[in-house]
């Protein structure tokens, strides 16, 4: 049959962002663990970036905290952003989380430099809800996401610059998330060289804690 072929083709690969330890976790996670590539515009990654710049110029990258989970970064609590990053932050808001959602307010923003990576870790559930949603900006990265009962159980998420990625439900809670260090920088046979990156992390708050619950959550998590 002559369109067979063609069709095998075209459902063979996954995504080209996101890669799995097999097709059952592919599968279970095609809507907890998802990757945006080209979220933002070309501007708006410049708009970002360019808020963002002298605020985290400031300030000094960290390191050698021997149980800290993220190593050469520095990081900020944003909840002051102009209009056009408002707009972008809405419209990350739209694409990742529910009208029930209440965000956790400011924005975390991390500068992780070349050398610096995030060791495999779960956002602690006293402080952030079931979504977290990351803008990345600058350079590519990989996200792995290992199974903290299963460690057979892994996805990759490929994060180029300008994409957005979410995880909920089961690939917040159930995977630990971790960004690779520029020496184990792949995706797949793919190398991907770790430059500085910018990601513009927002958060649900944990269910309960929305305004006019039992108290205000400490700003990072
Ligand atoms: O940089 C990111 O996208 C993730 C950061 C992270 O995992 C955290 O701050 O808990
Ligand atoms: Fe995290
Ligand atoms: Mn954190």
């Amino acid at each position: 049959m002559a369109g067979s072929g063609r069709l095998a083709l075209r459902t063979l690969p996954g995504p080209g962002w996101v890669r799995g330890s097999g097709p059952a976790v592919l599968s279970r996670l095609r809507d907890a663990a998802v990757v945006r590539p080209g979220f933002l515009s070309a501007a708006e990654e410049e708009t970002l970036s360019r808020e963002l710049e002298p605020e985290l110029r400031r300030r000094r990258y960290e390191y050698d905290h021997w149980d800290a989970a993220i190593h050469g970064f520095r990081e900020t609590e944003k909840s002051r952003w102009s209009e056009a990053s408002r707009a972008i932050l809405q419209r990350v808001q739209a694409a990742a989380f529910g009208p029930g959602q209440t965000l956790l307010s400011p924005v975390h923003v991390l500068d992780l430099e070349p050398r610096g990576y995030i060791k495999p870790h779960v956002d602690s559930v006293k402080f952030c809800g079931a979504t977290i949603a990351g803008l990345s900006l600058l350079s590519p990265s990989v996200m792995r996401l290992v199974h903290t009962q299963e460690p057979g159980e892994w996805l990759e998420l490929l994060l180029e610059p300008g994409s957005l990625y979410i995880l909920r439900g089961s690939a917040r809670y159930d995977f630990s998330h971790e960004i690779l260090r520029d020496e184990e920088s792949f995706f797949g046979e793919r190398r991907v060289p770790r430059g500085r990156r910018i990601s513009v992390i927002c958060r649900s708050l944990p269910e309960g804690m929305g305004p006019g619950g039992p108290g205000q959550p400490p700003p990072a998590c």
